[in-house]
């Protein structure tokens, strides 16, 4: 087993990664004491996993599930987990469980920030993007037909549970998804990761457990290192936005889950990396190379034909990243390194954007 930590003095946690750990009894005991425990899953995760757990955890385990979507991480769907807990009567001496992908992570995370004021929880991811990035940092959210993720918190979990064999069940397109996020880290962070992702394309699609595990636990390492640093995104966290401010726009403008969140994320990167390439920050050969893994996953390396310009600064008005009425765009300098700066002109936009 692999173990990290996301340094955070009282609120500290640690980050397991390990094959099948979903088959170690007593998992859970050391992070949630006597407390009564809900898992919160959904649909699709339930049926493979929840059985699982519960058996791993050895104790009585509830469970509320939500339907599976992008389109369902709302204030709706957080009423409707509240209602459900409330019904069961609990109580503050209550742990909820996140099983699942970013969406399932992000919303128990919400309803653990908010009911009864705040309860604790456990991260459990089951998709790659969540292993690699959602359920680590406590950025927890819904979406609003607004923008992306503008109603949360910053709550941290109490653990992360990462048994990478669930990986064996997910979709290519949604492993394909999570890969997006991983490219990120080598894009704005480490280049010899970078190199390592191009040599080890292959590797990763099927599923090599070794390179697998790298993978995650790289990626883990470099986010649990940000948010250690940077909790609540007043400086080097917002490098982790790189792509999603073009991103968010083309996931609310198309609707949620009509695009993932990740193919999302790596149209985004390209965009930002052509306009660096503008800037003369980045050479043409560096995009070249980002496209090309992006591609070696069946990634999208455009936003869609239907948005143009206005389309996106439509949206990008209300990214989390706006500081007095300006938006600031993490850019790429180079494979491995990244700034945030408000210094971008619409013209330099619209050309980029089309
Ligand atoms: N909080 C953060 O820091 C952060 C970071 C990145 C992304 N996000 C959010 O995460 C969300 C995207 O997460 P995601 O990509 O995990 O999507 P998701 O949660 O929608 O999961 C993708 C799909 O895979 C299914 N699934 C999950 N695990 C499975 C498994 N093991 N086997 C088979 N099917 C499985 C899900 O039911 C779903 O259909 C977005 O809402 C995004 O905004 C949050
Ligand atoms: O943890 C972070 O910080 C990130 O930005 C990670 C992103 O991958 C993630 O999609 C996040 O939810 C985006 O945050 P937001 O603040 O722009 O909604
Ligand atoms: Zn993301």
């Amino acid at each position: 087993m692999s173990k990290l930590n996301v340094e955070l003095g009282s609120r500290s946690y640690p980050i397991l990664i390990q094959a099948d750990i979903l088959n170690t009894k007593h998992l859970l005991s050391e992070f949630v004491g006597n407390n009564r425990l809900v898992v919160v899953s959904n649909e699709t995760v339930a049926p493979l996993y929840l059985k699982r757990l519960s058996d791993a955890i050895s104790a009585p385990v509830e469970s509320v599930i939500i339907p599976d979507g992008e389109q369902f991480k709302n204030l709706t769907q957080l009423e409707s987990v509240i209602g459900k807990l409330l019904a069961k009567g609990c109580g503050r001496d209550t742990t909820l469980i996140a099983l699942g992908g970013g969406v399932v992570g992000d919303l128990c995370g919400f309803v653990a920030a908010t009911y009864q004021r705040g309860i604790p929880f456990i991260q459990v991811p089951t998709t790659l993007l969540s292993q690699v990035d959602s359920s680590v940092g406590g950025k927890t959210a819904v979406n609003h037909a607004l923008g992306k993720n503008m109603i949360g918190a910053f709550y941290q979990p109490k653990a992360v549970i990462i048994d990478t064999m669930t990986l064996s069940t997910l979709p290519a397109k949604e492993f394909a998804a999570g890969m997006a996020e991983v490219i990120k880290y080598g894009i704005i962070y480490d280049s010899n990761f970078f190199c390592w992702l191009e040599a080890n394309a292959t590797k990763l699609t099927s599923l090599d457990p070794d390179a697998l595990n790298h993978a995650i636990h790289r990626c883990c390492a470099i986010k649990a290192e940000i948010v250690s640093n940077d909790e609540r995104e007043k400086g080097q966290r917002a490098l982790l936005n790189l792509g999603h401010t073009f991103g968010h726009a083309i996931e609310a403008e198309m609707g949620y889950g009509n695009w993932l969140h990740g193919e999302a994320v790596a149209a985004g990167m390209v965009i930002a990396c052509r306009v660096a390439e503008q800037l003369n920050w980045m050479d043409s050969s560096e995009v070249r190379r980002l496209i090309n893994l992006l591609q070696s996953f069946e990634l999208p390396v455009s936003g869609p034909e239907s948005m143009d310009f206005s389309a996106y600064m439509q949206h990008m008005q209300h990214d989390k990243k706006v500081e007095a009425g300006s938006i600031r765009f993490v850019i790429p300098t180079g494979i491995g390194n990244a700034v945030v700066t408000s210094e971008i002109s619409e013209q330099l936009l619209q050309q980029v954007l089309g």
